[in-house]
C-alpha cells in the first residue's frame, strides 16, 4: 500500500481555517463518536490526558475510517517516545513547551532517520509502515510528517522567530492558558498583555512562512484569532462539552438556570 497523505498538513497551505477539537477522553470509543462529527482534525491529547503509547494507538485506529485528521500531542520532546508515537502511525505530532530553536531542531531530528536525523527504524514491526507493506518508508515517511510545536511561555514568544524558521517545523501551536499563566495572569488569557502577545507571536509564525494554530473554546476568541492568520484553531474540548451539555440537561430538567462557569469554557 502507499504511505497515507497527510491531509492535515496538505489543508494547511490552503484557504480555510481548520476546526479542531480537543479529544481528551483517552477512550476510542469516545474518539470514535468524536470522529463522526465532521471537525478537521482532533487532537488526542498524551500532555494532559491519562493517555500511553496504546491508548493513543487505539483513537488512531477508531479515528482512521474518518475523515477527521488526528493530531497526537506528546507529553513532552522525548526522542525515544517521539520514535513509539512516530511507530504506531503518528503522521502529525504536537509537541508542548518549546522555548528554543534548539529544542524544536532536537524534535525535528527526532522525526528523521538518519543520515537527517536519529529515528530508529522499526520496519516491519510498526503500524507506520503498516508493518512493510509501504515500499520506500525509511525515504519518505518524512514528507507526509507534520511537526507543530507549541510556544506557551515568555521565553518560547521571545524566541518565535527562531523557533518557527527551523527546517522540519511546519507550524506553531500557541498554548494561550499555559502562556497567559507564564505571564503571571494565571490562565486568563483575555489580559490586554497576553492578547497583544499572542497576536505579535501569531504575526512573528506567519513571516516564517510558517502555520500557526490556537486553542479557542469561545467563538469571539476563535474568530479573532482566525481574523489575525490563524490556520487551525481548536474550538472544543470534549470533556468541557460533555459537562456542559451533562450540566445543562440537568439544570433544564430541574428548571433552574444553568450555571454560567462551564458554558463558555476557556480550557
Ligand atoms: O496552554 C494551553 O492553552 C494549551 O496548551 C492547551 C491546554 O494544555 C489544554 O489542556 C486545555 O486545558
Amino acid at each position: 500500500m502507499q504511505l497515507p497523505v497527510n491531509t492535515f498538513k496538505q489543508a494547511l497551505a490552503g484557504s480555510d481555517t481548520l476546526f479542531g477539537i480537543w479529544a481528551s477522553l483517552a477512550n476510542a470509543y469516545a474518539a470514535e463518536v468524536v470522529a463522526t462529527t465532521g471537525y478537521d482534525w482532533m487532537l488526542v491529547d498524551g500532555e494532559h490526558a491519562p493517555n500511553h503509547v496504546p491508548s493513543m494507538l487505539t483513537q488512531l485506529q477508531a479515528i482512521a475510517p474518518y475523515p477527521s485528521q488526528p493530531v497526537v500531542r506528546a507529553v513532552n520532546g522525548d526522542a525515544t517516545l517521539i520514535k513509539q508515537l512516530l511507530d504506531i502511525g503518528v503522521q502529525t505530532l504536537m509537541v508542548p513547551m518549546v522555548e528554543t530553536a534548539e529544542q524544536a531542531a532536537a524534535l525535528v531530528q527526532a522525526t528523521r532517520y538518519p543520515p537527517a536525523g536519529i529515528r530508529g527504524v522499526g520496519g516491519g514491526l510498526t503500524r507506520a509502515t503498516r508493518w512493510d507493506s509501504i515500499p520506500n518508508y525509511i525515504t519518505t515517511a518524512h514528507e507526509q510528517l507534520c511537526l507543530i510545536v507549541q510556544i506557551e511561555s515568555r521565553l518560547g514568544v521571545a524566541n518565535a522567530a527562531a523557533i518557527a524558521a527551523v527546517e522540519g517545523v511546519d507550524a506553531v501551536f500557541i498554548g494561550p492558558v499555559d502562556l497567559s499563566t507564564s505571564m503571571g495572569y494565571a490562565g486568563d488569557s483575555s489580559q490586554p498583555e497576553v492578547q497583544e502577545t499572542i497576536q505579535r507571536t501569531i504575526e512573528t509564525v506567519l513571516a516564517q512562512g510558517k502555520a500557526c494554530g490556537i486553542l479557542a473554546p469561545r467563538v469571539d476568541d476563535a474568530k479573532r484569532y482566525a481574523q489575525w492568520g490563524c490556520k487551525f484553531v481548536a474550538i472544543g474540548i470534549d470533556i468541557s462539552l460533555l459537562r456542559q451539555a451533562a450540566t445543562q440537561n440537568l439544570a433544564l430538567h430541574k428548571g433552574q438556570a444553568a450555571p454560567t462557569t462551564s458554558a463558555s469554557p476557556t480550557y
